[in-house]
C-alpha cells in the first residue's frame, strides 16, 4: 500500500482582464494569478479495489463523480489504463480549509493536487506541463494551480508565464459562508451587460493578450511593491458581481476604508474579497476590525500571505 499526503493552496486574483468572448463559449482572458498559504490537504491512499472513492470534511462539497478531485483521478485512470490496471484505485480525502464557491480555486487545486499524487503513486514520470495539460481538461484554473506562484494566465486561463516570486505579502480574506457565486453565472452576465466582444482577428487578439505582460502591475510585481500592485490591481467581474451582491459590495467598501489596506478586489468571480495589508501584524489589526464592524457568524476571515509554490508534497 503506497499513500502520500500534498498541501493544494489556494488563489487569488490581483488582475482580471475580459479581453472578448470565444466560439467555444469561454472567455478569453489576460489574468494575473498568485497563490496564498490558504490550502487544503489531500490524502491519497492506494486501494486494493479498482474503486475511486472521495471524502470530505465539508459538507457543500460533493463526494461523488462531480468532485473535481474524483474527476481528476478518472481521467488519469482514463489517459494511463495500464497503470490503472496494475495500481487499482484510491481514496482520496480533502480536508477542506478553502471556502468553497470562492473564487479561489478550490476545487481546482483539489484536482491538481490528485493529478501530481497520482503522477508519483503511478511513477508516471510526467513534466509539468504534461499535467497542466492534463488540467486544462478539468478546468481552466487547473494547470495554474499545479505549480502556482505568480503567473500571467492567458487564453482561457491555460496558457501560462511565471513571473517572479511574491512571497510573504499579508492578505486578509473575507467571505460570507452562505454566499456562491457561480463562475458561469458571472462570465454569462458579464457578456449579457457588456454585448459580444468576440475577436475575429487573431493578431489583435495576441497584441491585447500581451499587453498585459508590459503592463503596469506586472512592473510592480517584479519591483515586489506591494503598494503599487495594490493601486494597479483590476478586476472585470466586480461589474457585474458587485451590483447583483450587495453583501460583497459591503466588504469591498469596508475593506478599502480601513488604514493600514494598501488595496483591495474581489477574487476571480467572487463572492470572497481580499485586501493587501502592510504587513501581519496590520493584517490582525484590520481582521478584528472587520469583525467588528459585521459581527455575523455567517463571515468567515482570514489572514493569509502570498507564496511561491503550488502543490507541495508533504510525504
Ligand atoms: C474566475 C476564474 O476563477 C479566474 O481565475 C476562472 O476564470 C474560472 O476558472 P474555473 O472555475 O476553473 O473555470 P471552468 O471550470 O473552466 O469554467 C467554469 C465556467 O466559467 C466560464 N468561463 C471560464 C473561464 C473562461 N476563460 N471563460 C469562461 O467563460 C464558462 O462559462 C465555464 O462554464
Ligand atoms: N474538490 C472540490 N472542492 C470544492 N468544491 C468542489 C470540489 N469538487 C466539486 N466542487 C463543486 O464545485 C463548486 C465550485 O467550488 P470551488 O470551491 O471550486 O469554486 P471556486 O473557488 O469559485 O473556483 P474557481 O475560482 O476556480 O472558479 C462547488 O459548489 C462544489 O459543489
Amino acid at each position: 500500500m503506497r499513500s502520500y499526503s500534498l498541501i493544494a493552496p489556494a488563489k487569488i486574483n490581483l488582475y482580471l482582464e475580459i479581453i472578448g468572448d470565444r466560439p467555444d463559449g469561454y472567455h478569453e482572458l489576460a489574468m494575473i494569478l498568485q497563490s496564498i498559504d490558504l490550502a487544503d490537504q489531500i490524502d491519497l491512499h492506494a486501494a486494493s479495489t479498482e474503486a475511486i472513492r472521495v471524502y470530505c470534511n465539508h459538507p457543500q462539497v460533493p463526494t461523488d463523480n462531480s468532485n473535481l478531485a474524483y474527476r481528476a483521478a478518472a481521467l488519469m485512470a482514463k489517459q494511463f489504463p495500464d497503470a490503472f490496471n496494475n495500481f487499482g484505485g484510491m481514496d482520496i480525502t480533502v480536508k477542506k480549509r478553502i471556502p468553497v464557491a470562492a473564487g479561489l480555486a478550490g476545487g481546482s487545486t483539489n484536482a491538481a493536487a490528485v493529478l501530481v499524487g497520482i503522477d508519483l503513486l503511478w511513477n508516471l514520470g510526467l513534466t509539468k506541463s504534461e499535467l497542466e495539460e492534463l488540467g486544462a481538461q478539468l478546468g481552466s484554473d487547473v494547470p495554474f494551480c499545479v505549480s502556482g506562484g505568480t503567473v500571467i494566465a492567458t487564453g482561457r486561463g491555460e496558457q501560462l508565464s511565471p513571473l517572479t516570486s511574491l512571497n510573504n505579502i499579508y492578505i486578509v480574506l473575507a467571505k460570507y459562508h452562505s454566499l456562491e457565486v457561480s463562475t458561469a453565472w458571472a462570465y454569462k452576465t458579464y457578456r449579457q451587460v457588456f454585448g459580444s466582444t468576440y475577436i475575429k482577428n487573431t493578431e489583435d487578439l495576441a497584441a491585447r493578450a500581451s499587453a498585459v505582460h508590459s503592463g503596469e502591475i506586472v512592473k510592480a510585481i517584479l519591483d515586489k511593491d506591494a503598494a503599487e500592485i495594490s493601486r494597479k490591481m483590476h478586476n472585470d467581474l466586480e461589474k457585474v458581481v458587485l451590483p447583483a451582491y450587495p453583501q460583497v459590495l459591503q466588504l469591498r467598501e469596508l475593506f478599502a476604508s480601513q488604514e493600514g489596506v494598501l488595496g483591495t478586489m474581489m477574487s476571480g468571480s467572487g463572492p470572497s474579497v481580499f485586501a493587501i495589508v502592510e504587513s501581519k501584524a496590520q493584517a490582525e489589526v484590520v481582521k478584528e476590525r472587520i469583525r467588528s464592524a459585521i459581527p455575523d457568524e455567517d463571515l468567515e476571515l482570514f489572514v493569509t500571505r502570498t507564496i511561491a509554490t503550488g502543490i507541495q508534497i508533504l510525504k
